[in-house]
């Protein structure tokens, strides 16, 4: 499952009142796989998720999709079919209904994913409940189902946000810093949740804590002014002069301090 592509960037451009945000990008992510997304401020990483799913449009390149229906140019579709299509984003900020329970809230995500929002009490059958169940023991969460999301703690909405995420049924989940403002242990918990995401699906996240990306990375893409700087193991990484280079002057984002993330 691990060895075919299922995303291939090539040449991604992508361009706002002619300053190239992300030039000549080339990104191929595997099935299965968890990559991280890394690069000091302003070097193009959210441009870079922006691009996949659909929320800017490259000036030049293309973004293969190879998902279940097939591979598809992504950079030709609306961002709503690419996110049908199984890309799904996850911005900072968690956009969970507070004053629902953890429960109602990941029952609306599966509702949503089948569109029956009235009906949606009436439907749930068996088979959705354990749906749901499961997602709450992945999201470490059972025991607070009944919980109104607004009282849950900044890294349990985070989690609760990525279990409604993957009750839409995504093959590549694309994460903005998801463990800012987390505590170090909840970093862990996520870290470990990832993990366990992508024995069915690929994760990208886009990242600034260096720890958490050591604890947790196979493989790390830096980037830098728009561009691909380096590709490998974090030690790789770590080891070449021009990502240490890039990142002097800059040692808040690249140190191993977790509070300067
Ligand atoms: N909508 C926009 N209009 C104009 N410039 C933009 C826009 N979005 C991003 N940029 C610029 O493109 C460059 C890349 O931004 P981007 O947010 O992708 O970087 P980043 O690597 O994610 O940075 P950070 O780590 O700080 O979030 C920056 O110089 C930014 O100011």
């Amino acid at each position: 499952m691990k060895s075919s592509s299922i995303l291939s960037c090539q040449k991604v451009t992508v361009s706002f009142d002619g300053f190239k945000a992300v030039q000549d990008m080339n990104l191929e992510l595997l099935h299965g796989e968890l990559r991280f997304l890394i690069g000091p401020n302003g070097a193009g990483k959210t441009t870079m998720l922006d691009a996949i799913c659909g929320k800017v449009k490259p000036a030049f390149g293309s973004v293969l999709f190879n998902g279940k229906s097939g591979a598809v140019d992504v950079t030709r579709r609306k961002e709503h079919e690419i996110a049908q299509l199984g890309i799904g984003r996850k911005f900072q900020t968690p956009s969970i209904f507070a004053g629902l329970t953890v429960e109602e809230n990941l029952e609306i995500a599966m509702a949503q994913n089948r569109g029956v929002w009235a009906t949606l009490r009436a439907k749930m059958n068996k088979a959705d409940q354990e749906r749901i169940d499961g997602e709450l023991a992945l999201i470490g969460l059972g025991d607070k189902k009944k919980l109104r999301a607004g009282l849950l703690s900044h890294g349990e909405k985070q989690w609760l946000e990525i279990g409604m995420m993957l009750l839409q049924e995504p093959e590549i989940l694309l994460l903005d810093e998801p463990v800012a403002g987390m505590t170090d242990k909840e970093t862990d918990k996520t870290g470990e949740l990832l993990q366990e995401i992508v024995r069915k699906r690929t994760v990208v996240v886009v990242e600034h804590d260096m720890e958490f990306v050591r604890n947790f990375a196979s493989k790390v893409t830096v980037m830098h002014e728009g561009k691909l700087l380096k590709e490998g193991s974090m030690e790789e990484v770590q080891r070449d002069d021009r990502v240490a280079e890039v990142y002097l002057g800059r040692r808040r984002d690249y140190d191993v301090n977790r509070s300067t993330a």
